[in-house]
């Protein structure tokens, strides 16, 4: 009576674990009917889907020379099983002819045959591959790990499929196009993005001519604010003279440096001494079509004007530390002339659910082609998720965390002292009071950014 009681508790708990805890479930009772299934199945799987070698003539040979019984085919050797918080990760390496592409176009009928929830496949080296398998579906519930490996300019903002943390590295990635319909979480992506480098010393500009409603309640961490289109072109314009004094700066080092035999030459702000290094920014552009739409002939003169300044700003704006996140419903040759031009900067490219293909090519068409499915087949009742790449043809789906309006306020408010004053934009500064005006009264290109710890 009492086993019959404790069972039914066990699964009580465990049903219960699994609906609302699922990270938990799995770390306690899923990973171990998850790895008994694999390690068992695990030959037959390799076998059922082609995955593994014939016997060489030699061990046929040998089998014949010496009357024992006929070699199998050989299985791919695992070399190590590592459990995570959202799966199992297992690294595997190859058999002779056999190359990683043989794993990845058999994830499918992996994940079928290991019943995971998905199965990814990557090449470690020559060699050697690794298999991701999650566990349960992550992207039900997103729940960030708890520690991240975050530094200056590289935020945690989603979860992958695969279990791991997606980052936005501006570092790497310098500019990036985020696209979806209405509904599909953009916003919350970008507030993801705001409240993440919110703690860093970084310089937030925004423009969002949806009236400011976006950013404007964020506006105490951020250096200055556009609410409509002729701030905005003038804004950005202001931004390419910061840049083009950056670049003058940048040219006296190299002067400087040319002198110094053995000596570093830098071509961006990265190769400042710290004392001239100027803060980077980061502009983040809300509802971009709102830009480019006009009306009559002064309308159509400042979209040129605002459209060709986002140009220079993306071809140009990487090495002066400027940073372009662009968002909007869509973003393509129907804008008008120079957005072609402009996408082609925006290397990373992240696109939340579109409603037709049309939107889905506007971020992928150039790039990858599954991706473009991948994007189409986004789920209406899933809002913030996305898939993610950039122009090297990889992707990935995400779901950022829920992040509220009132959090993300909260978070910049008590980040406010850390907004820094850019004396070219200072006509832009939104309104603050006084008492979380920032205290630094030093020029802008001597603010200089305070590391950030992992
Ligand atoms: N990551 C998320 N997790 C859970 N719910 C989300 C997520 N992202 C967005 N949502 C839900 O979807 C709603 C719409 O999100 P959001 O405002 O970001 O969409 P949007 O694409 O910016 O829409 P619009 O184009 O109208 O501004 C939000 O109010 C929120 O309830």
């Amino acid at each position: 009576m009492s086993l019959l009681v404790i069972t039914a508790v066990i699964l009580g708990v465990a049903l219960l674990l699994r609906w609302q805890r699922p990270a938990w479930y799995w770390l306690s009772f899923g990973v171990v009917g998850a790895g008994v299934r694999v390690l068992v199945r695990y030959a037959s799987v390799m076998d059922a889907c082609g995955l593994t070698v014939a016997p060489s003539r030699l061990r046929l040979g040998l089998a014949r020379l010496t009357r024992t019984a006929v070699p199998t085919s050989r299985v791919p050797r695992i070399l190590a099983v590592r459990v995570t918080r959202s799966g199992l990760v297992l690294r595997v390496k190859l058999r002779p002819g056999q190359d990683a592409f043989d794993f990845m176009a058999s994830t499918d009928r992996l994940r079928h045959s290991f019943t995971m929830q998905g199965v990814t496949c990557r090449e470690l080296r020559a060699g050697v591959v690794e298999l991701r398998m999650t566990g349960y579906d992550v992207l039900r519930r997103v729940q960030m790990p708890a520690r991240f490996a975050a530094s200056l300019l590289r935020v945690p903002v989603a979860l992958r499929d695969d279990g791991e943390v997606h980052y936005r590295d501006w570092r790497q990635v310098p500019h990036a196009l985020n696209i979806g319909a209405v509904g599909s979480g953009k916003s919350v992506y970008q507030r993801r993005l705001v409240s993440e480098l919110a703690a860093q010393p970084v310089a937030l500009v925004g423009i969002d001519c949806k009236n400011g409603v976006e950013l404007a309640p964020l506006a105490r961490r951020f250096s200055a604010l556009a609410d409509n289109p002729d701030d905005a072109a003038a804004l950005l314009e202001a931004l390419l003279g910061r840049m083009a004094g950056i670049y003058d700066v940048i040219r006296r080092e190299q002067r400087i440096s040319a002198d110094v035999p053995d000596g570093e030459i830098t071509a961006d702000i990265w190769g400042l001494p710290v004392h001239l290094r100027p803060v980077p920014v980061v502009l983040l552009v809300d509802e971009v079509a709102e830009l480019a739409l006009f009306a009559n002939t002064t309308e159509k003169k400042r979209r040129d004007r605002i459209i060709t300044a986002l140009v220079r700003l993306v071809q140009l704006g990487r090495a002066a530390g400027i940073y372009v996140e662009v968002c909007g419903q869509r973003f393509g040759s129907d804008l008008g002339d120079g957005i072609t031009l402009m996408r082609a900067q925006l290397t990373g490219r992240t696109a939340h659910r579109v409603n037709d293909q049309a939107s889905a090519k506007m971020a992928f068409g150039d790039i990858a082609d599954d991706a473009v499915l991948a994007t189409t087949m986004i789920p209406t009742n899933r809002p913030g998720t996305a898939v993610t790449g950039d122009s090297s043809g990889g992707w990935v789906t995400i779901r950022t965390p829920h992040t509220t309006l009132r959090q993300a306020v909260n978070t910049c408010n008590a980040h406010a002292h850390l907004t820094p004053d850019l004396t070219e934009l200072a006509p832009w500064r939104p309104a603050l009071p006084t008492a979380v005006a920032p205290t630094s009264t030093a020029p802008v290109s001597l603010v200089k950014p305070r590391p950030v710890t992992d």
